[in-house]
Formats: structure tokens, C-alpha cells, sequence
């Protein structure tokens, strides 16, 4: 990959970036900037560059339909008090308003295109539309691309993939440090190696177990998998989240750790309610036996602790996905928990994803109790398995 270094002078050029800007919002208010902080020192380099600067970003899964709720204006205005410069919000992706600010773009300036997953091209399947959004980002006068939204580089979309092709590129800072911690997870990997996957994002994070259960010597398993996990082992969920037809899935990599004599840890207790809500009273029961009107929230503090126990005594550890719904204090124990233990960690430790980064925050940890936070998380476990990432894979060589 090239560094934005090697793209020449950018003085008075117009270069377009894909930043991750995926942050969680209450209402209209951020709840924690890691991501937009993580995307600054690109931002501020290709300024003092003297370029004028074209922002791809998305908010959430709006699924190709304009929807106000998954809006990016929190993240252009705390955006622009970050960088102390106007960010300058389009109101559409690539329609009039775009354009018309897109030619009026200045050299120092930042501009930013409403969220790109408002254009259903842009995570189309069909390569053809893909191709032809792309023409219309690359189309705003744009000289350069620059990738730097390293939590969308596992995704093939447009404005990650197909623009690339487009212009001459570049990694932006981010991706390449963050390229350069996970080289070294898988590089220099000292055993043991465990790693910690939750979260809801169930069907996207199975499907890295397969080639995980290669490197790795221990999985632990919490937040919304482990459910899939638990009725794979002919346990009742209760109105948990479950990917039903992902049971047999779960049941083959059982069946593949043992094979392979690796260890998929599951929750022995979960934290139940009878509702998804703050204030939903919390009971503990037994992972084999959670009632059936009841929903798993959290692991519970006897599994809390054995995960800790285990993270403990790795020498690599990598942890995405939070353990329960964090968000509401009665369920934040297990995430508590298990952030804890990695930040006593001898050897590195990662936390990767979105809402486990705003987790650890949120729970009061510092940046630096960890080895490192990774703006990513599917892009990190992609990375680990030993995927080919398509929205760096298509940057230019060097
Ligand atoms: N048992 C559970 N049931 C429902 N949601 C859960 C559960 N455990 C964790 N979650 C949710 O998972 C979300 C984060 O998932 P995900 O996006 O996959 O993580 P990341 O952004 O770190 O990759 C959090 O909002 C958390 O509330
Ligand atoms: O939040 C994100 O990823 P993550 O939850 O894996 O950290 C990225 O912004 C990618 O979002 P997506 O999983 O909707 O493509």
C-alpha cells in the first residue's frame, strides 16, 4: 500500500477520503468520538498538505433508504470541532447539494457527503452499480483517494472498493497502524493465544470461528453468539438473540475445536430478563437452564470470572464483540469483567470493534490500559483469519 506521503504535492488538490465515522449515538448525541479522533491525524495531514478534502462515511445499516436517524451531521460537527475547521455537510450523497459543494471545495477546506449507505448502490452485490456510484464519488473532482476507514475495509461497497480502482490511492494513518498491530498479532503470536468474540453481529462473527480455531488456542464465547452456541448444545435460549439456521454451524466448530484439541468456551450462567430495558429486572441462571420467557443479557459472574481467569494467563489476546448489553449498567458486568483481565495481560492485548472500543471507554478504562484499540472489528477478525481484506487488497501497490 502506498502512504498518502507518496501521493505528491497535495497543494491545492482535491482528495476524497472513506473514514469510518460509525460512532453510537443516544438521539443526536455521540456517545463516545473514538472513531472520529481515529480519523483525524489523516484528516489534519492531508490539510496542512493543502488539499481540500472530500469525506465518505457511513452511519449505521439505513439499508439504501434516506432515513434522518442514521444521519452523519453529529459526526461532521464534532468532526469540525476536532479539526477546528468547518465540516462543511452535504444533504445528499451525491446529488446537487454534493456537487454543488464539491466544486466549491478550497484548499484547507472539508466537505462530507451524507451517509453513502443512503445510495442503495453502494452495498450492492452487483458489481456494475457499485462501479457506476463509485464513478459519481470519484466524479465530485476528485484527484486522489485516500482509504482510512479501516472498520469498512472487509466490506466490498463503493465508496471502500470500487472507488479505489478510480484514482490513484493511497492508506491513510489509520490503516496503516492499524495494519501494523494486527501484522504483529499474527506475527509475533505468543502462546497462549485466546481470543474473546460477543456482540451482536452473530452471523458476521461465526463465520470467522472456522479459520479463528486455527491459530487460536482458546475461543471464548459471549454477548449475542453464545446463544446459537448454548441451542447447539441442545440447550433452551429462552427470547434470546439466535441465528437459528447458524445452530448447525455452531455444532460443527464444536465438534472441529475438539478435533483440532482447541477450546471454545461457553458461559456456564447468564444473566436473564424478562425484557430488553434498563430497568428489566436481572436474574442469574444456569446456561442450561434459561426460562423461556427470559432473554440472556449478560454472561453471568461465575463465567465472568472463569473468562477472566483465562485471559489472564494468555500471552495474546484478542477480544471483540461486549460480553452483554453493556449499555445498561445491570448487564455491563461480564464487558467489566473481561476488559479488566486484558488489561493485565502479559503480552498484547487488542480490543477491536466500534461499541467494545466505546465500551471499555464507557466503563472507564484508558486507551492505553490495552495494547491497542482497534477502530474495527469485523475488519480486525477478517485480518486475524487470514482473509484478504477487498478494500485494501484493491490500494495500490507501493
Ligand atoms: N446478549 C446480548 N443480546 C443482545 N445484544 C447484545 C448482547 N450482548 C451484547 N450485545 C450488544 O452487542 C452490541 C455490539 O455488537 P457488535 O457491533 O457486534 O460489536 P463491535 O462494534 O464491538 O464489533 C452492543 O450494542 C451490545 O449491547
Ligand atoms: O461498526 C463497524 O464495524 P464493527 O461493529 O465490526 O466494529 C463498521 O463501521 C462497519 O459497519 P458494518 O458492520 O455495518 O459494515
Amino acid at each position: 500500500m502506498k502512504s498518502i506521503a507518496d501521493l505528491g504535492d497535495l497543494s491545492g488538490k482535491k482528495v476524497l477520503i472513506r473514514c469510518d465515522l460509525n460512532v453510537p449515538l443516544d438521539g443526536e448525541t455521540i456517545t463516545d468520538d473514538g472513531r472520529i479522533r481515529a480519523s483525524v491525524p489523516t484528516l489534519k495531514a492531508l490539510l496542512d498538505a493543502g488539499a481540500g478534502v472530500i469525506v465518505m462515511a457511513h452511519l449505521g445499516r439505513p439499508k439504501g433508504q434516506v432515513n434522518p436517524k442514521f444521519s452523519l451531521a453529529p459526526a461532521a460537527a464534532r468532526l469540525g470541532e476536532l479539526l477546528g475547521v468547518e465540516v462543511k455537510l452535504a444533504d445528499d450523497v451525491v446529488g446537487d447539494s454534493a456537487q454543488q459543494l464539491a466544486s466549491a471545495l478550497q484548499a484547507g477546506e472539508v466537505m462530507m457527503l451524507q451517509n453513502v449507505r443512503y445510495e442503495p448502490a453502494e452495498e450492492s452485490k452487483d458489481e456494475a452499480e457499485r462501479a457506476e456510484l463509485a464513478k459519481k464519488y470519484a466524479g465530485l473532482g476528485a484527484d486522489v483517494f485516500v482509504s482510512d476507514g479501516f472498520g469498512v475495509v472487509h466490506r466490498k461497497q463503493a465508496s471502500v472498493y470500487d472507488v479505489a480502482k478510480l484514482l490513484p490511492n493511497a492508506a491513510g494513518l489509520l490503516v496503516e497502524k492499524e495494519v501494523q498491530v494486527l501484522k504483529q498479532l499474527t506475527t509475533e503470536t505468543k502462546n497462549p493465544y485466546v481470543v474473546v468474540l460477543g456482540g451482536s453481529k452473530v452471523s458476521d462473527k461465526l463465520k470467522v470461528i472456522d479459520n479463528l480455531l486455527k491459530t487460536a488456542d482458546t475461543l471464548v464465547i459471549g454477548g449475542g453468539m453464545l446463544f446459537t452456541f448454548l441451542k447447539a448444545n441442545g440447550h433452551e435460549v429462552g427470547t434470546s438473540l439466535l441465528e437459528e439456521d447458524q445452530v448447525e454451524t455452531c455444532r460443527n466448530y464444536l465438534a472441529e475445536a475438539e478435533k483440532l484439541g482447541k477450546e471454545i468456551i461457553l458461559p456456564t450462567d447468564v444473566v436473564v430478563a424478562p425484557e430488553f430495558k434498563a430497568d428489566a429486572p436481572p436474574t442469574v441462571c444456569a446456561a442450561d437452564e434459561m426460562p423461556s420467557d427470559q432473554m440472556g443479557l449478560d454472561i453471568g459472574p461465575e463465567s465472568a470470572t472463569a473468562f477472566a481467569n483465562v485471559i489472564r494467563t494468555a500471552h495474546t489476546v484478542f477480544w471483540n464483540g461486549p460480553m452483554g448489553v453493556f449499555e445498561m449498567a445491570a448487564f455491563a458486568n461480564g464487558t467489566r469483567e473481561v476488559a479488566e483481565a486484558l488489561t493485565k495481560v502479559d503480552g498484547l492485548s487488542v480490543v477491536g470493534g466500534g461499541d467494545s472500543a466505546s465500551a471499555v471507554r464507557a466503563l472507564g478504562f484508558a486507551d492505553d490500559d490495552f495494547g491497542h484499540i482497534s477502530t474495527g472489528g469485523g475488519a480486525s477478525l477478517e485480518y486475524l483469519e487470514g482473509k484478504e481484506l477487498p478494500g485494501l487488497a484493491v490500494l495500490d501497490a507501493n
